[in-house]
C-alpha cells in the first residue's frame, strides 16, 4: 500500500470551441472553452521503464476530449466535465481525476467563469 500521494497527469488549459450554454443565443455559436484536466495515478513503473505502454498516454487521452467537446452540445459547463471525467476514467490505471470547465469572458468583469469536478473509481 502505497503512502504517499498518487502522482499526477496534468492536462493544462486546453482552449476548444464548441456549442454550450442556456441561453437562446448560446445555441447558435460556438464558444471557447478552457479545460483542464488532472488524472491521479501510480505513475512508477512509467517512472522506471521508459515505457508509452507503463502509462496513461495523455496524447490519446486529449485527442478524445478535444474530439468530444467540438461535437457536442451541453447547456451546462458541469455536464460537460461530467463526461470528460467517464473518459478520464475509462483507463482502470486512473485512480481519480479533476476536471475543470471555464467559458472564458462569460461573466461580465469575470475573466472567466466555471466549474471543477473530482471523480473517483469508486
Ligand atoms: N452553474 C452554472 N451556471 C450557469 C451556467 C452553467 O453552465 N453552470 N451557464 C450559464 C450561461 O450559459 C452563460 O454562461 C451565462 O449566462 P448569463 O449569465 O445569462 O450571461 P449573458 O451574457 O447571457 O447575460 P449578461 O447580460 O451578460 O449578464 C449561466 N449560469
Amino acid at each position: 500500500m502505497r503512502d504517499q500521494p498518487l502522482d499526477e497527469i496534468q492536462i493544462r488549459d486546453l482552449l476548444l470551441r464548441c456549442v454550450i450554454g442556456i441561453n437562446d443565443w448560446e445555441r447558435d455559436i460556438k464558444q471557447d472553452v478552457l479545460i483542464n484536466v488532472t488524472l491521479y495515478a501510480d505513475l512508477s513503473a512509467a517512472c522506471a521503464s521508459d515505457h508509452i505502454t507503463d502509462t496513461i498516454d495523455y496524447f490519446t487521452l486529449c485527442e478524445r476530449i478535444s474530439a468530444h467537446v467540438e461535437g457536442s452540445e451541453h447547456l451546462l459547463v458541469e455536464a460537460m466535465a461530467e463526461h470528460l471525467a467517464g473518459l478520464c476514467l475509462e483507463d482502470p490505471r486512473v485512480v481519480r481525476c479533476r476536471v475543470s470547465v471555464e467559458k472564458p469572458g462569460a461573466l461580465r468583469f469575470a475573466q472567466s467563469v466555471g466549474v471543477a469536478i473530482h471523480r473517483s473509481r469508486d
